[in-house]
């Protein structure tokens, strides 16, 4: 599998207010690349706020958002995303019926050159496009390891797999970077490590750059370069896992929270031992 080449990813001053609630408040990070960057804070701490302003869902108020050179504040989402950033969402997003082969071709349309015409007139350059499309299917499902899922309808799949096929299907977009939302969230301790090794491998061989949001402190340590921690929108700590873990700031968030550490339901940070070992 080819690398992209990666360029870094500079966020600097987004501000994004819903009516009276600052939801993120300034907030600045760089993700280096080709390295696996973590998002974390307590509930409502305005994570997916930022993902939803790096994928364009959200225009924010002020600030930008830098992927080399280009500045993506301001693009609609499907602009975005041909230049190279790829999404998976904390509640699957797969359709219902299609097989996990169609569900990754689908991630390779906007990478299709060929058009409706040549395609409808079946020209050879259009069969030789599909081909190479499929082939590339193909390879992105070894990587996760669903080659012999290829040809099951992807919602019927065990919710483990299904997760995966959403990683594979944006894998088949060829990103530059790649924002995971909560992937190993409801996962058993095995598809955990599993999806870890893979995300792992993502970085590894592939060289993309991965912005991650976790609650899982075991995956989070496993996998994580660099931290940044939110909370109330802002930026409270920001280094690699071991340094934000004895941050005295980061232990107050999280304690400030009702329940404490250890309670995923509050947005505390979970510590799977299983998900330090994929
Ligand atoms: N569309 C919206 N309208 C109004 N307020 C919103 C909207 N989206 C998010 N918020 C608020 O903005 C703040 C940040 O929310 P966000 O969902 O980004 O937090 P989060 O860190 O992703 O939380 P969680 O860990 O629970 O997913 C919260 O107070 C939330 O209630």
């Amino acid at each position: 599998m080819t690398a992209p080449a990666a360029e870094p990813l500079e966020v600097g001053g987004v501000t994004v207010r819903f009516a009276g609630l600052t939801a993120l408040d300034g907030l600045g990070f760089t993700v280096a690349p080709g390295t696996v960057h973590a998002l974390i804070g307590p509930n409502g701490a305005g994570k997916s706020t930022c993902f939803n302003v790096l994928s364009g869902v959200c225009r924010p108020a002020s600030g930008s958002v830098r992927l080399g050179e280009r500045e993506l504040t301001g693009l609609p989402p499907h602009r975005i995303a041909a230049l190279g950033v790829a999404r998976t969402f904390q509640n699957l997003a797969l359709p219902p019926r299609a097989t996990v082969a169609d569900t990754l071709l689908l991630g390779r349309h906007a990478l299709t050159r060929t058009g409706f015409v040549a395609a409808g007139l079946r020209r050879p350059s259009a069969a030789r496009e599909a081909a190479r499309h499929r082939e590339r299917v193909r390879e992105i499902a070894a990587f996760v390891g669903l080659d012999k899922q290829l040809g099951a309808v992807a919602g019927s799949l065990p919710y483990g797999q299904r997760k995966l096929t959403e990683l594979a299907r944006a894998l088949c977009m060829e990103p530059k970077l790649l924002l995971l939302d909560e992937p190993v969230a409801g996962m058993t301790a095995d598809e955990r490590r599993r999806t870890a090794a893979v995300i792992a491998g993502v970085r590894e061989s592939l060289g993309i750059s991965i912005v991650l949001v976790e609650h899982d402190m075991g995956v989070v340590m496993r996998l994580a370069d660099a931290v940044t921690v939110l909370d109330f929108g802002r930026r409270i700590a920001e280094g690699t896992p071991d340094q934000v873990q004895n941050d005295p700031a980061v232990v107050r968030a999280y304690l400030g929270e009702t329940d404490g550490i250890g309670d995923a339901g509050s947005g505390a940070p979970t510590d799977s031992a299983e998900g330090t070992a994929p």
